[in-house]
């Protein structure tokens, strides 16, 4: 028994994932999945506004086998606040096949960067959704952007669609390469010719160091996975959304299971389904091969590139 208890209503992951139909392309990346502790082995940070299940690097790297991924980026989760060690464990234990992105201070030391680099981290996560985090002032974030530029890391972003605009010149005045989770996490009932989602794309259309993640349709949709077994596919509103990004900036996008996919409390998905997701937003296998491949190289394993 854990020293912690699980948030209430909170979801495990899915314990027994489909196979995927779709194949992934050799040397395929999970870019962004995150573990949990264990709890008993790295305890949950005590500023953390959920407390979830455990989610092991062993069991990461299992399903990375089973899915048919080659390689991982380990996104440091809010629950471990800036206590790096889970996510640098299953970086250094992963034999060169998964790297990380950190959450760091500002009192974190060059020595300590340093140590985070050597084990794999190329990246540090900025994180605006007011319900996973309390407020970090801007030029305390903006400071720690100047520092990893140095070490030739980029900053991840996680916010809210409605909270770019107020967010617009800080994102824009950051010095390295920015990757924004999940798409900005649009209101897809707004619809993909929505102002809110056009502001997304001039975001990427008129700053070439922007790039995007498109994953977490399970989180986005509001029609669900409920087409599973249909002729349609799941998460079918979350499609033109995805797919449009990955037309217009085929060689800035990146995609993630989200395993084990933190807050869910509604329903859990199949990771295997998620895959299967894919195709319908890389419909090619160029775009396919960009998005799971080239991409995430360049940026997390450019020295193979
Ligand atoms: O939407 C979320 O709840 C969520 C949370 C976290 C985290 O707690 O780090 O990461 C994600 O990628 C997504």
């Amino acid at each position: 028994m854990s020293q912690f208890e699980k948030t209430p209503g909170w979801l495990d992951w899915y314990a027994n994932p489909s196979k995927p139909k779709f194949q992934l392309p050799a040397g395929a990346v999970d870019a962004h999945c995150h573990v949990f502790g264990p709890g008993d082995e790295f305890p949950f940070a005590p500023e953390r506004k959920y407390t979830p299940c455990d989610a092991s690097k062993a069991q990461l790297f299992a399903l990375r086998d089973h899915l048919g991924f080659a390689r991982n980026v380990v996104v440091q989760a809010t629950c471990h606040g800036a206590d790096n060690r889970a996510m640098v464990d299953a970086c250094k234990s992963s034999g060169g096949k998964a790297r990380g992105v950190a959450t760091v201070k500002r009192s974190i030391s060059d020595a300590e960067l340093q140590e985070l680099h050597d084990a794999g981290v190329r990246g540090v996560r900025f994180n605006f959704v007011k319900r996973l985090v309390d407020f970090t002032p801007k030029d305390e974030l903006m400071e720690i952007a100047g520092r990893i530029a140095k070490l030739g890391w980029h900053v991840v972003i996680y916010f809210e669609a409605v909270d770019l605009p107020e967010l617009w010149d800080f994102f824009t005045a950051l010095p390295t390469t920015v990757v924004v989770d999940h798409m900005g996490r649009p209101d897809v009932s707004k619809g993909v010719d929505s102002e809110e989602f056009a502001l997304f794309l001039k975001f990427m259309r008129e700053h070439k160091n922007v790039w995007s993640k498109v994953s977490c349709p399970e989180r986005l949709s509001v029609t669900g996975p409920k087409a599973l077994d249909g002729e349609q596919n799941a998460y079918q509103d979350v499609v033109p959304f995805a797919r449009r990004v990955v037309e217009e900036f085929p060689e800035r996008v990146l995609w993630g299971t989200d395993w084990p996919h933190p807050n869910l409390k509604d329903h859990m998905p199949d990771d295997g389904l998620l895959v299967d997701f894919i195709p319908h937003i890389a419909p090619t296998a160029e775009l396919q091969q960009k998005l799971l491949v080239d991409n995430p190289m360049r940026l997390y394993w450019p020295e193979e590139v």
